[in-house]
């Protein structure tokens, strides 16, 4: 159920640069599951009006705490990244059809793809798959290694390979030429990243079962206002679907990339 809650922050630090992560307490929580997202309003001001989509990358249940990885770069993320232990934030969630977890099976492997501010969704993912006994490989694409976050607790959950356009940190290139020289065995893929990526990965593997999360600029969230309408592919029930409220995961194949 989506609920609008003020949520605690908890713990607030920048982890590389201009990336900082937060991490908020609240009864929310509770509903959360890999791949939603929350909405936030970052200022009971006027200005910013608009809420922020940003993913869950980390769900606590016991102790009512999820965390958010977040770029800041415009005006509402920087006044986000403001906050301090203690505020108070407006946030709406869980919003959005996450990761399925269940389309993995125990024993089998799932690769992980993620590009930039896309690689935060995928940190509970790989939690909750490595909890049903599934092997996760991870890669991980970058700008530059000083934007690079979060190797050590990937590592901890499986093997991990880092990717960076000037070779600054791991593999010089793209996630895809390093999955080219890899060659990894997988049955399942799961991915988040810009759309030029998602678009290599899903013709790269195009007989494998893969789910792809999609960003979209975003208005209201909840599927009402039709800011986030993307194509779909011939064939499929609906001609287009909401990013929002349909996605942002989607199986590979139905949404026109
Ligand atoms: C489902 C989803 C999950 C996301 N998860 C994350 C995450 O985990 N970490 C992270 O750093 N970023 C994430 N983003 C992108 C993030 O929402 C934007 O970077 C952020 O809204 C930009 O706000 P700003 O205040 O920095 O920029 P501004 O330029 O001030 O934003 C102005 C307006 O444009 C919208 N906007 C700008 N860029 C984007 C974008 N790329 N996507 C959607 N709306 C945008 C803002 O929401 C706002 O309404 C996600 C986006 C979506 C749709
Ligand atoms: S953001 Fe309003 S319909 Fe998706």
């Amino acid at each position: 159920m989506i609920r609008q809650e003020r949520m605690t922050v908890v713990s607030q630090r920048e982890i590389a640069k201009d990336i900082f992560e937060m991490t908020l307490q609240g009864q929310i929580v509770q509903e959360m599951s890999p791949g939603q997202f929350v909405h936030i309003r970052v200022s009971d001001l006027l200005e910013p009006l608009l809420r922020r989509p940003i993913s869950i990358a980390n769900i606590q249940k016991e102790a009512e705490e999820f965390t958010i990885i977040y770029r800041a770069q415009g005006r509402g993320t920087k006044v986000l990244s403001q906050k301090q232990v203690g505020d108070e934030v407006d946030v709406l969630g869980p919003l959005g059809n996450g990761f399925p977890v269940e389309e993995a099976r125990e024993g089998e492997t799932a690769l992980l793809v993620g590009g930039g501010i896309g690689v935060p969704p995928l940190y509970e993912l790989s939690k909750q798959l490595n909890a049903k006994g599934v092997r996760t490989i991870h890669v991980l694409g970058f700008q530059t290694e000083e934007v690079a976050f979060y190797e050590e607790e990937f590592t901890k959950l499986g093997e991990t390979y880092y990717v960076t356009d000037d070779g600054s940190k791991g593999f010089k290139g793209f996630v895809t030429d390093l999955l080219n020289e890899l060659n990894p065995d997988f049955n399942i893929f799961y991915s988040c990243g810009p759309l030029p990526m998602l678009r290599a990965l899903a013709s790269m593997y195009e007989e494998k079962k893969g789910y792809l999360s999609l960003e979209e600029r975003m208005g209201c969230g909840i599927g009402a206002c039709f800011a986030c309408i993307c194509k779909t592919e011939e064939g499929q029930e609906k001609d287009y679907v909401k990013i929002c409220s349909d996605g942002p995961v989607f199986e590979k194949g139905v949404v026109k990339l």
